[in-house]
């Protein structure tokens, strides 16, 4: 399908990599010179088109991450990719899967998840910041994955989940702990729990929870992606590492009562 006006394109070359929305009479500037946003329009995705300083440039369609990472807006810590594919593996979510998150911050997550369950599972989002509810409807808006989500303001730990029998449950909020009671009651017999923290003085809550709700076969594990220059004649590792964003703990629920912790 060529490209048209309103598309997000990804340009990327000679050290170029930016993602654009195409508009008709725009100049598209990059460091290695100008592009007509009129001379993109009606190609076919994976063209090369010349600057105006003679360097080609591929114009292809972005990744869900591209545009996540480049254009989403943001009012929170989010979920990064390399995290969120681990989550969505390890927590078997696919097509088809029933799954709530709390909270929502800036849809990051909510938009990983939207892209795995579909066509025919549904993410249910909480957030007790209404700021945080807009802005995550709008970068799920231009993502166009907004028909596979319903977003909630309420507080998950007072309120709860309006879901029962749910697949997963992610946590990704300051005190998790204090809403593995409700993700619990809002998740199905062997339903997998989520829980991501910056901290390891928040991880001895969420283990200390888990463990009196009545979780097993609970994991946690962070992850490193490094990546590597990629010119044929440097490969190495990048200079500048991103060494720590959270962790990642998963526990499957059991038939335990809910109400009667263990300790
Ligand atoms: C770090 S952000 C979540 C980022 C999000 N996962 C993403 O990838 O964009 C944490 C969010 O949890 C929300 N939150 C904290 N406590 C909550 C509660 N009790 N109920 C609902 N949302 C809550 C905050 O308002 C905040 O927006």
């Amino acid at each position: 399908m060529p490209i048209k006006e309103g598309d997000y394109v990804l340009i990327v070359g000679d050290g170029v990599r930016s993602v654009i929305k195409v508009a008709r009479g725009s100049r598209i500037s990059t460091i290695r010179g100008v592009i007509n946003a009129d001379d993109i329009i009606n190609q076919e995705y994976g063209t090369l088109i010349k600057t105006n300083l003679g360097y080609d440039l591929a114009v292809l369609r972005p990744l869900i991450t591209d545009i996540l990472l480049e254009r989403a807006d943001r009012v929170t810590q989010v979920i990064y990719p390399k995290d969120a594919a681990q989550i969505i593996i390890n927590a078997g979510i696919g097509p088809g899967s029933r799954v709530a998150e709390a909270g929502v911050g800036s849809g990051f997550m909510t938009a990983m998840l939207a892209y795995y369950v579909r066509p025919n599972g549904r993410v249910y989002g909480y957030d007790k910041r209404e700021d945080a509810i807009s802005i995550a409807r709008k970068n799920l808006e231009m993502l166009g994955l907004l028909d596979w989500v319903e977003l909630k303001l309420r507080d998950v730990i007072s309120d709860g989940f309006l879901e029962r029998d749910l697949d997963a449950v992610i946590l990704d909020m300051g005190d998790p702990w204090n809403a593995i009671p409700r993700a619990t009651e809002a998740l199905r017999f062997d339903g997998v729990l989520v829980v991501y923290v910056p901290t390891v003085n928040q991880v001895i809550k969420v283990l200390r929870a888990m463990s009196d709700y009545g979780y097993v076969d609970v994991r946690m594990f962070d992850v490193m992606v490094r990546e590597w220059k990629t010119e044929p004649d440097e490969v190495r590792p990048q200079t500048w590492v991103n060494a720590h964003t959270g962790y990642i703990l998963i526990g499957r629920r059991t038939l335990r009562p809910i109400a009667q912790p263990t300790k």
